[in-house]
């Protein structure tokens, strides 16, 4: 697969989001989110499914068993399809929004299985800092403890190969900044926030992310159009492009961990300079990534 990005469905995602890369069933999920939908892409012969939920799905997590945990609108579900073309969703814990019309946005596993997600306003323009950061460990947790707040659009959610380190971005215009925590592995707890990047120095603001296999973190660049690659030092290594303006996620994937898969937006408008919007590509970076810990493990 050559360095230009290479369209493999053009899903027209009004907002595709949290790509994951599944090795048992070796295929690409991820959602749509305003639309509800979760999709499934087969690396063996192209196809895809998708199944449409009760509640916006913005982030998910695979168990080891195959089986789905998502954050959605109103907290943390475990997602099961129906042959009808439906997602049921079980509500594993709830959630205590700050404000009404919230939902989940970014999430992933940490190295150790548990599932972290953040939370924004629908209405992202408001600029309200009513976000917030959590964590979701498994059975037994009946609540969601906020872990951070004073967040708008909590994205770039990532850990380090060693896992002891975890990365947070805002997406918001008024914000556009990455931080690195320490990572107490054993507790699951963060501490020691710093600026990591600052990504108003770089072109795009910062969406989703995923760490590569050399510790490097690539994040999406909303409104430019590309993906960049930043050291554990925080340096810029490398910008690709995509055709889209507006890259929401990426996620390593493929046979041999080799391929970046980015999902896309589709804003409304014209967009006779960005036809393929609300797709997902595939790169082939040249660096590998790191398999997902399912979740609960
Ligand atoms: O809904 C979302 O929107 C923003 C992207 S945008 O500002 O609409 O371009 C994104 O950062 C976020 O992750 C997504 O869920």
């Amino acid at each position: 697969m050559p360095m230009q990005a290479e369209l493999i469905l053009d899903a027209r995602n009004s907002v595709g989001e949290s790509p994951v890369w599944s090795p048992r069933d070796q295929a690409l999920y991820w959602a749509d989110i305003p639309n509800k939908r979760l999709y499934r892409w087969n690396l063996a012969d192209a196809t895809t499914q998708s199944w449409e939920a009760d509640e916006m799905l913005a982030c998910i997590a695979q168990r080891a068993d195959g089986s789905w945990v998502a954050g959605m609108e109103s907290g943390i579900f475990q997602l099961s399809a129906d042959d009808d073309g439906r997602l049921r969703g079980e509500r594993l814990v709830g959630v205590s929004h700050a404000r009404d019309n919230m939902r989940f946005n970014d999430g992933r596993c940490d190295r150790q299985g548990r599932f972290w997600t953040g939370t924004m306003l629908m209405d992202m323009a408001a600029g309200a800092r009513v976000g917030a950061l959590y964590r979701y460990d498994g059975a037994g947790q009946s609540t969601l403890p906020v872990l951070l707040d004073d967040l708008i659009v909590p994205n770039g959610l990532g850990f380090s190969p060693d896992g002891r380190t975890m990365y947070l971005s805002d997406s918001h215009p008024s914000v556009q900044a990455i931080w690195a925590f320490d990572y107490d592995i054993d507790s699951g707890t963060p501490h020691n926030r710093r600026l990591f990047v600052d990504m108003n120095d770089y072109p795009g603001r910062p969406d989703g992310a995923a760490v590569d296999a050399d510790g490097c973190y690539w994040i999406c660049g909303n409104d430019a159009g590309l993906i960049h690659r930043f050291t554990p030092a925080g340096r810029l290594d490398r910008s690709l492009e995509v055709p889209v303006k507006k890259p929401t996620m990426c996620a390593f994937g493929g046979a041999n961990l080799d391929t970046l898969f980015v999902t896309s937006i589709r804003p409304g408008g014209d967009l006779d300079d960005q036809p393929l919007a609300g797709g997902v590509f595939a790169l082939q970076p040249g660096v590998r990534g790191l398999a997902e810990t399912p979740f609960g493990t």
